[in-house]
């Protein structure tokens, strides 16, 4: 093969490992074929096996797409079915414009996984409209009321009942979605506390944790690389192509040389036998003259045929690097929208802190290095008191702008090295790494006193918030989930004990 194609066959071989390497961990049988895929790749120069070994992952780009259209389905009938049994609400008007526009939006993006956090959102805001608009009495033709379609409200439906309904369809959706086992337990906490929910005030806070898991989970992270792969795999059967048909050219090109060489033979032997019969000069100087002829004729005919067909293979190589420079392309904007949006992933909408799944990715590292390097490790559960009264005299507004302000009171006495999440609701967590209990402790103390020293402005007066904290230190044996919950009994005896207090382990 010549250099050239050698290292386009180079460049493919590294496209496709990396471009495995990012597929991985998707499904066991989907990365045995993967390595199988990295092996073949980089025992073989023949971009047919290649080809070959790639077609291998057809059926995993199929079953992708099986499963997705399967969940999508269950989504679109989980939505539909909700805003039928808005209707049937007996006090309440389900605005109609926002209904039709809803059922709409459903209709055209119900396919696209990157859709529903928005129709997700679209929905709820139908449900608190919904809440909000009592129904009006309308007068209807006698020939409309007759032949209605719509079903009468139920006049048992109430709206504890639709809030207990939303938060069943919500939860009812956690499990059509794929999500790795690392997330099993953040599940069953979102399934219980959506399971028998029927206040309307908690629905933002738990939508914002569903939208989060169908953003790490079955979001735009799985569809752009279930997408890119059939891409991928096009792409690379239209390199395979040109590669063959370059071949062709190269064939193409040493056949014309051998029979040129073959005329230009015929030409001097024949033109040898004519001299040696040759009976007169006369004759044998046309006879030269014509043989000299079909010789330069042959030999113009052959340049402008190589010179046509080294035109058309630099053209195609070209092509081919412009291509496999399209891959590469590819898959590095792959690779920055998939840490993109894991980053988005992993944050809290509302204080732009790294939320419970960003926890979790953190916890057990910190919990390796600190055993591995022999250095304490703390972890503090922080929850403000009686936020529940804040919701309930300020409103829902008040207490969101408080959930915003007080993380960054505790970030002001926070070290660089510490780490502060939002856990859900009004809780945070802080992970002290190399930070020994009694410093940790000092600490939460000046948390505690900065949030009660700060007034909060309510309604243009002044409100004192205060906050509980319980503190641990990791044994070094635990489990994550052991050391959260002797953190957590710790909050527990802060709030049992008066609250706006720290309690630490003895
Ligand atoms: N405004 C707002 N409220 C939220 C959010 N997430 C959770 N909440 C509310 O936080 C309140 C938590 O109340 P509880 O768990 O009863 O606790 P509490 O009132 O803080 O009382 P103690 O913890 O016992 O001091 C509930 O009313 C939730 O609706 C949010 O994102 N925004």
């Amino acid at each position: 093969m010549d250099p050239a194609q050698d290292k386009l066959v180079e460049a493919l071989r590294k496209a496709i490992s990396r471009t495995s390497i990012l597929a991985e961990g998707n499904d066991p049988e989907l990365d045995i074929a993967l390595q199988s895929v990295r092996t073949d790749i980089a025992k073989t120069n023949d971009p047919k096996v290649v080809q070959k070994t790639l077609q291998s992952l057809d059926p995993f780009v199929l079953k992708f797409d099986e499963d997705r259209l399967a969940r999508a389905q269950a989504f679109r009938g989980a939505l539909l079915d909700l805003i039928d049994t808005l209707d049937e609400y007996p006090d309440r008007q389900v605005p109609l414009f926002d209904k039709k526009e809803l059922e709409s939006a459903i209709r055209s993006h119900w396919q696209s996984i990157t859709k529903w956090p928005e129709l997700l959102t679209k929905t709820i805001s139908l449900v608190q409209k919904t809440l909000a608009t009592p129904r009006e009495e309308r007068k209807q033709s006698l020939i409309k009321r007759l032949f209605s379609q719509r079903k009468a409200p139920n006049p048992n439906t109430t709206g504890t009942e639709i809030m207990a309904h939303v938060s069943h369809t919500l939860a009812g959706l956690l499990t059509n979605i794929a999500l790795p086992e690392n997330y099993e337990e953040q599940i069953l906490d979102l399934k219980q506390a959506l399971t028998g929910n029927n206040d309307l005030n908690q629905l933002p806070g738990l939508l914002d944790e569903v939208i989060n898991l169908i953003m790490v989970a079955v979001g735009k992270t799985q569809e752009d690389l279930t997408s890119y792969l059939s891409q991928l795999n096009k792409q690379l059967a239209s390199i395979n192509a040109s590669i063959v048909s370059n071949y062709k050219v190269q064939r193409n090109i040493s056949n014309n040389r051998k029979s040129f060489n073959d005329e230009l033979q015929q030409h001097v032997e024949d033109t040898h036998i004519d001299v040696r019969n040759a009976t007169n000069l006369e004759s044998l100087k046309s006879l030269i003259n014509s043989r000299m002829s079909t010789i330069s004729q042959t030999m113009e005919r052959y340049q402008a045929q190589m010179a046509e067909q080294e035109k058309s293979a630099a053209q195609s190589i070209s092509m081919l690097k412009s291509k496999v420079n399209r891959m590469e392309k590819d898959a590095s904007n792959l690779r920055n929208d998939m840490q993109q949006k894991i980053a988005q992933a992993m944050s809290d909408a509302l204080t732009g802190l790294p939320n419970r799944s960003a926890y979790q990715e953190a916890i057990f590292p910190l919990l390796t290095s600190s055993v591995k390097n022999q250095q304490p490790l703390c972890m503090a559960i922080c929850d403000i008191d009686h936020f529940k009264s804040i919701n309930d005299t300020w409103g829902h507004l008040a207490g969101d702008r408080v959930l915003k302000l007080v993380p960054r009171q505790m970030q002001n006495a926070l070290g660089k090295e510490h780490l502060l999440f939002r856990y859900g609701g009004e809780e945070f967590v802080i992970l002290f790494p190399a930070t020994h209990l009694e410093y940790a402790q000092d600490v939460c103390e000046k948390i505690r006193t900065a949030i009660e020293a700060t007034p909060f402005n309510m309604s243009g007066d002044p409100v004192s918030i205060t906050m509980s904290i319980g503190l641990s230190l990791f044994n070094g044996k635990e489990s994550h989930e052991e050391l959260f919950s002797r953190a957590d009994k710790n909050l527990y005896q802060a709030k049992g004990n008066g609250r706006n207090r720290v309690i630490r382990d003895n």
